[in-house]
C-alpha cells in the first residue's frame, strides 16, 4: 500500500481497534497485529503509538530487522508537510 499520511493522521491511530501506527524514517507502520510477536514486548510499542519512533527503532534494531518485517507492516509513507 502506498497511501501518504500526515503526522496528524498517524497520531490518530494509537489503539488496537484503529491501528497502532508508528513512523520510522519516512515510512508508516501498523504494529497492531505485531504487538504479541514483538520480541521487545507490546508495552514499548504502545508507548510510541502514533508517534515518530525512528530514533528508538534504530537504537534497538539492525537494518536486517527492517528488511524482514518492514514490508509486512508498512501501510504507507509520511506526507511531506510545509515546514515553517
Ligand atoms: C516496525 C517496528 C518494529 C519491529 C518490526 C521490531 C522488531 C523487533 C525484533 C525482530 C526484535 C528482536 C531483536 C532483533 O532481532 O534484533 C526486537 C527487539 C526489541 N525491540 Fe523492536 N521492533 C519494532 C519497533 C520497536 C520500537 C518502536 C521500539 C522502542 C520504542 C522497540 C524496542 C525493542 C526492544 C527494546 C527490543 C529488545 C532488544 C533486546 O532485548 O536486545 N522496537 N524488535
Amino acid at each position: 500500500m502506498s497511501q501518504q499520511l500526515t503526522k496528524a493522521q498517524v497520531a490518530e491511530h494509537k489503539d488496537e481497534a484503529n491501528g497502532i501506527y508508528i513512523i520510522i524514517d519516512d515510512g508508516v507502520y501498523d504494529v497492531a497485529k505485531f504487538l504479541d510477536d514483538h520480541p521487545g514486548g507490546a508495552k514499548i510499542l504502545k508507548r510510541v503509538a502514533g508517534k515518530d519512533a525512528t530514533k528508538q527503532f534504530w537504537k534497538y534494531h539492525s537494518k536486517q530487522v527492517m528488511e524482514k518485517y518492514g514490508p509486512k507492516l508498512k501501510i504507507g509513507t509520511l506526507k511531506e508537510e510545509a515546514k515553517l
